[in-house]
């Protein structure tokens, strides 16, 4: 492999193209991209120039853009802005910034635009941080549909948007009878928080199994179901696992199922790492034949996942409206299955990690309404170290810029319901 070509820089160039270009996941490029760089210091300095670059694209396109005469390739852009990123945000000495990125224009057959990304990018030097006065960093970082949609559920998009100027710490879910590893504070359940930059694979007890990482909103659903010892419980979207095993580690016989194969296979192994056992089910989880037999389910559907943009800020751009009404269609063909296979008096717990109302409020009330079902509301004194999170109706909204002073949290929503 020529190492030449495999540098931190050509790794964010490739990540942002993959992701801008081709709306691929961060994480499905990262794995591939992040594996061709040996070395950790190397990895962790990519990692956080495509992160930083997916985070505030919306400022750095308003400085970029007005020193343009005409619009250059995509591909040039997304060089301009890993070369804006290092000057404005990531504090890259000058001459490093500009030289390395004017080379990755030749590099990437580009020779013919190396004056301009010289040319931009010296201005943006000279002008340092007074290019950033007057915009409006908030709006500019979030796409309109998003801040439309967020405002119009109430959930004030410019504070949501200053969570994406924060770096996000590493939340572990701790195996009870365990000891957390030191230096985490203790937030709730069995989470704990972990410094920004630590590396979990590097605490100890990691090989052991004795934790896993999981935003501390995303282990509130698994927690509030209260399994008791011995309950046949479902996870019917399971994958990567971190619900399941806390549903292993209340007590219940739990059934996992996974439609992704590849998915699966990671469930299979988290598991495994994490010493546990559950019953794992490759299959779509709306075309099972069960038929009253759970005493409890947690659906942690699929969704658009915009409540995770701290941690994976690609969602931001990936994500367009018209994916969400094919997502509220499978979101309650699934809500029909579980309750099918729900016995009666049975408890369906319904989440996604969402801030979408269509995928979230709008489907709690659609369940409540269907036949042979009931909320079950959340009451403050279920979860009294976040109070706020409650809402009126007894649902569980969880936004990232609750525990804001700590690092926030992911945007979650999950609501209860009772199979009459
Ligand atoms: C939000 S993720 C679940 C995260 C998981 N509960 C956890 O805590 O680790 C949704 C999962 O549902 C899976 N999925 C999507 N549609 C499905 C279906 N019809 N049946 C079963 N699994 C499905 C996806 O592949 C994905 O792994």
């Amino acid at each position: 492999m020529n190492k030449e070509k495999d540098d931190t820089r050509q790794i964010a160039f490739d990540a942002i193209c993959q992701v801008l270009e081709r709306n691929r996941s961060l994480d499905a490029v990262l794995d591939l991209l992040l594996s061709r760089q040996a070395d950790g210091r190397d990895k962790a300095a990519a990692y956080r120039l495509i992160i930083c670059c997916l985070r505030q694209k919306g400022v750095l396109e308003a400085i970029i853009e007005p020193l343009l005469r005409r619009a250059p390739p995509q591909r040039v852009l997304c060089i301009l802005l890993l070369g804006a990123a290092q000057l404005i945000f990531l504090d890259v000495p000058r001459h490093a910034a500009i030289n390395t990125t004017v080379n990755l224009t030749r590099k990437n057959g580009f020779s013919g635009f190396t004056g301009l990304v010289n040319a931009v990018l010296r201005k943006i030097a000279d002008q340092g941080p007074e290019c950033l006065e007057g915009l409006d960093q908030e709006r500019s970082n979030l796409p309109t549909w998003l801040w439309q949609e967020w405002e119009k559920a109430g959930f004030n998009p410019r504070k949501l948007a200053q969570c994406l100027s924060y770096e996000v710490p590493l939340d572990l879910s701790v195996k009870s009878g365990v000891t957390a590893p030191e230096g985490g504070e203790f937030l709730c359940a069995e989470s704990y928080r972990y410094p920004v930059g630590t590396k979990v694979n590097l605490l100890p007890g990691f090989e052991e199994g004795q934790f896993w990482v999981q935003d501390v909103a995303a282990s509130l659903p698994a927690w509030l179901l209260r399994v008791q010892n011995g309950e046949k419980v479902a996870d019917l979207c399971a994958a990567p696992g971190g619900k399941t095993a806390q549903l292993v580690m209340a007590g219940g016989q739990v059934v996992a199922v996974e439609k992704d194969q590849k998915r699966t296979k990671r469930l299979k192994e988290n598991l495994t790492r994490l010493q546990l056992q559950a019953q794992i089910v490759t299959s779509d989880a709306a075309q099972l034949q069960y038929k009253n037999e759970f005493d409890a389910i947690l659906l942690d559907a699929p969704c658009s996942a915009t409540g995770i943009f701290r941690r994976h800020p690609d969602v931001l751009h990936i994500k367009k409206p018209k994916e969400i009404s094919g997502l509220v269609k499978v979101q309650r063909e699934l809500m029909q299955a579980a309750l099918t296979y729900l016995k009666p008096c049975g408890r369906l717990m319904y989440s996604v990690c969402s801030l979408q109302a269509a995928e979230a409020e709008e489907q709690a009330r659609y369940i409540a309404t269907l036949p042979g079902v009931e909320l079950k509301p959340f009451t403050v004194d279920e979860i009294p170290f976040l109070p706020e999170a409650v809402t009126k109706e007894g649902w569980i909204r969880t936004l990232p810029f609750m525990w804001s002073d700590k690092g926030g949290m992911d945007g979650f929503f999950m609501a209860r319901f009772i199979k009459k």
